[in-house]
Parts: C-alpha cells; sequence; structure tokens
C-alpha cells in the first residue's frame, strides 16, 4: 500500500488527522523534501512526533530510481510524506502511475496546498488564475524565460499568475530575488515587467507576510524568512482590490 500524505503547509500541526493516523500505523515512512518544506519543524521534530524514523529521499530516488519504495509498498503499509497538497505543483503522478502498474494499491491523503492559501492570503479568486510557472535559480549559462512568458499570455487573458519559487539543498529563493529575476526576464523578451505583484511569505505559520505593491516596493520589503510565493494578478475585481488595501498593504 502506497499512500501520498500531505504535510500542508508550515509545521507539524498542519497535517490532517487522517494523515497522522495513517502516518502512525505505517511501517515505512519517505519523506521527500525537494518541492517543497516545512519551514516550521524539522526532520528531528518529525520523527518524534510521528514516532517514525524517516527517510528523506532525493529527485532521483522518488523520479527515477522509484524500485525501493515500490518495493516496501508491495510489501507493507508505506508513507511518503510531501509537504502541502501531495499532487499539487509536484511530478508523484507518475510515481502513482508506477504502483498501479506493479499492482500496488495506492491512495492520497490530501491537506492544505500553497495554491489555495494564495488565494485566501491574498483575496485573489481562484478561478481567476490562469497557468503556473516556477522561477529557477540562474545557473551558470542557463537563464530560462518562460515564467515571463506564462506572465504575459495570462495578463492577455486577464488571469493571475501563480509563482513559485525554486528551493535548493541549501537555499529557497525569496521575493526581492525572484522579482529582479522576473524583471530581467522582461528585459530579454522586450516585454513589460509586471506592474504589480502580492509577495506571501511563510503561508500557514502564525505570521504570514503579505505585501502587494510594486515591484520596486516588494523589493524593500523585509518578508523574513522563507517559504516564499508571488502572485502577478490580472485586473483587480473591486473586492479584490478592497481586500489587498485591506490585508496587504495595496
Ligand atoms: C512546487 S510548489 C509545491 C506545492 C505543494 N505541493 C502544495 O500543495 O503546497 C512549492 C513552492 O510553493 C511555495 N510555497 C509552498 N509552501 C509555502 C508556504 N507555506 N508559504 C509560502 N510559499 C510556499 C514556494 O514558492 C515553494 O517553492
Amino acid at each position: 500500500m502506497l499512500t501520498f500524505v500531505g504535510l500542508g503547509l508550515y509545521d507539524l500541526g498542519d497535517i490532517t488527522l487522517k494523515g497522522l493516523t495513517y502516518v502512525k500505523s505505517a511501517d515505512v515512512v519517505f519523506l521527500e523534501a525537494y518541492t517543497s518544506r516545512l519551514m516550521g519543524t524539522d526532520l528531528t521534530a518529525m520523527e518524534v512526533f510521528f514516532g517514525k524514523e524517516i527517510r528523506v529521499l532525493s529527485r532521483e530516488d522518488v523520479e527515477q530510481d522509484p524500485a525501493e519504495i515500490l518495493e516496501r509498498a508491495a510489501a507493507g503499509r508505506v508513507a511518503f510524506l510531501i509537504g502541502g497538497d501531495p499532487m499539487v505543483s509536484t511530478t508523484h503522478a507518475d510515481l502513482r502511475i508506477r504502483a498501479a502498474a506493479a499492482g500496488i494499491e495506492t491512495s492520497i491523503i490530501h491537506a492544505a496546498s500553497i495554491s489555495s492559501a494564495v488565494c485566501g492570503l491574498s483575496g485573489l479568486q481562484n478561478y481567476r488564475f490562469g497557468k503556473s510557472c516556477s522561477v529557477p535559480f540562474p545557473a551558470g549559462g542557463w537563464f530560462p524565460t518562460t515564467p515571463i512568458d506564462t506572465i504575459t499570455v495570462n495578463l492577455g487573458l486577464n488571469l493571475h499568475t501563480l509563482v513559485y519559487l525554486d528551493i535548493q539543498d541549501d537555499r529557497c529563493m525569496r521575493i526581492p530575488e525572484a522579482i529582479e529575476i522576473i524583471e530581467d526576464m522582461a528585459e530579454r523578451r522586450g516585454v513589460e515587467p509586471p506592474a504589480l505583484y502580492v509577495g506571501i511569505a511563510r503561508a500557514g505559520s502564525e505570521h504570514p507576510v503579505v505585501a502587494a505593491g510594486s515591484g520596486s516596493k516588494l523589493k524593500e520589503t523585509d518578508f523574513g524568512p522563507p517559504l516564499h510565493v508571488l502572485a502577478v494578478p490580472a485586473d483587480l475585481h473591486p473586492v479584490e482590490r478592497e481586500y489587498l488595501e485591506t490585508f496587504a498593504g495595496l
């Protein structure tokens, strides 16, 4: 049995009761911390909380060589832990398909996702979002411009864009850096950079920071520690504008 268990957004209080019950009954517990991360806890605290040893998996373990996960799931109850909701902006659909092809029973225990938390914290209406995108750290000569293309297409359709920020082993991208990169991409593509952003830090924590404004304003805003995410709004509905004025300093 392979169960994908969402951990929610910030700390150990965010897993659902269903998720907690399953993890406590699991024979093996795996954690992937490369698509998202709970910044309000750490591995040791998680092991104590669940009363289980947790094996941390790399992207290669999951996407290229999942044989061990599948073998353990064929023999017993495996909990596969993922930040947020397990199938939102991850590639774990592939692992679930592989498990099904191997005759292994699978299930998903959902949890809060950044994709819905952004709507609550910003007031941007969820049905007005277009395709989302991710801003990666530039590496060597590699400087993709896909995010600005996605934002530009969405703005042309009057749709909001959710912009995920890169997570690496030793660093998580912050809002000011992401805006700098998006503006650089816009210049390379010869398009106008977004006039308005909403930046959100530590959704799910007691004190998330939410700020709306121009690129130059948000680059000067102190959002505190990661995780950070951005939204690029399309034309604001009057209620969206009022919400941002009330809760995000627009
Ligand atoms: C690739 S998405 C994975 C989404 C996850 N499966 C979910 O449902 O929430 C991860 C990105 O979302 C953003 N993110 C996730 N959790 C966050 C949080 N609590 N606060 C702010 N941004 C967050 C960060 O930009 C992070 O790099």
